[in-house]
């Protein structure tokens, strides 16, 4: 449950980022030299959101949609062109130092951890940049090991590690410090699906028991689902929807298909309410929205006709909703 509504806010925030362009050709490479053209990105457009304490909001977008540009702004990382970022109090890029020391960051894509190292040792010489307690650093390396399974790998370079062992060796690293808010930005990409439930339960669990509040970044929509209650997502540098995952559902999910098997010589059937998608010898499938006539319905129009049997229904996906979104706003 959410303490502090405001707990992170963000109001008008703007980024555009200024890109060199380059022509075709020996000449124009010449004058580029004297002449510089440039393009201006707008990475970012008047982003304005709140954020509780103990939540897990999920934060979505296409590539190159301005999750990382908000992210690297609420970590202090950037600084934006416009507009006010207040995370527990701090102004991200104008505290750094203090502030670093109460966020964890782990970047799926990027090491925090020295390659050729023990992962250990990395440990230790985060304790010694975070000035770590020596008692809280202890206590936290002993939970961090137990809850992430780490005692076999604490000893091993990281170059060792599989993927799966370096993403949980990577989250404990930004977590050794106690932080209260953890970014993590696609913390599941190109893990198995053990390790992908591992570290999805580790991250349910370290919010519910701990009260970190975790920003999600992921185009794992199934880590959305197993995670986050919020959604927050973004096209083309505007936010699109902010929202619960139920409401989503509830604007999209209505719709459903009705695959039936069925026995008997008719030809297709059609029911007010439901559209006729397939009709083949045995089977008949139908979309229907769930606002307008019950599956009960369906089923016992067709059984006035043939004999039904088996039954499937399938509803939309998040991807498919998600997808419906971009196109309504055109992204
Ligand atoms: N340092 C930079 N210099 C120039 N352009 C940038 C820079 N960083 C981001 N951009 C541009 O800003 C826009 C938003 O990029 P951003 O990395 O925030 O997107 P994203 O949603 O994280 O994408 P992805 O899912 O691909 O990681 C893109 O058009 C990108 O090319």
């Amino acid at each position: 449950m959410s303490r502090n509504k405001d707990w992170i806010r963000l109001e008008g925030i703007g980024k555009s980022f200024k890109v060199a362009t380059r022509t075709a050709g020996l000449k124009e490479a010449a004058k580029a030299l004297f002449v510089r053209k440039h393009t201006v990105v707008e990475a970012l457009k008047d982003i304005s959101f709140s954020i509780g304490e103990g939540e897990i909001v999920g934060y979505i977008g296409p590539n190159g949609a301005g999750k990382s540009t908000t992210i690297k702004i609420m970590s202090g990382i950037l600084v934006p062109d416009g507009g006010s970022c207040s995370v527990m109090g701090y102004t991200p890029w104008k505290d750094r130092t203090d502030y670093v020391r109460h966020i964890g960051v782990v970047f799926g894509q990027r090491s925090q951890l020295w390659w050729d190292v023990p992962v250990l040792d990395s440990f230790e010489l985060l304790r010694d940049i975070y000035k770590i307690p020596d008692a809280k650093y202890k206590q936290n390396v002993a939970m961090l090991t137990d809850m992430l399974d780490l005692e076999k790998i604490l000893q091993m370079p990281v170059r060792q590690l599989s993927l799966g062992q370096r993403m949980r060796c990577e989250i404990a690293a930004s977590l050794l410090h106690s932080p209260k808010l953890l970014f993590l930005d696609e913390p599941t990409i190109g893990l198995d699906a053990v390790s992908k439930l591992a570290v999805r339960n580790f991250i349910k669990t370290l919010n519910k028991e701990q009260g970190v509040t975790v920003i999600l970044t992921t185009h794992d929509m199934s880590d959305i689902e197993a995670l986050a209650s919020r959604l927050l997502m973004i096209g083309k540098g505007a936010l699109l929807y902010d929202g619960s995952l139920e409401e989503l559902r509830g604007r999209f999910g209505t719709g459903r298909t009705v695959t039936v098997d069925y026995r008997g010589d008719s030809g297709p059937i059609d029911i007010q309410g439901a559209t006729l998608m397939d009709w083949t010898q045995e089977r008949a499938v139908y979309s229907f929205d769930t606002e307008q006539i019950v599956l009960a319905d369906i089923v016992s129009r067709l059984s006035e006709k043939v004999e039904i049997v088996d039954i499937a229904v399938t509803s939309k996906d998040l991807d498919e909703m998600i997808v419906e979104l971009y196109e309504e706003h055109q992204i």
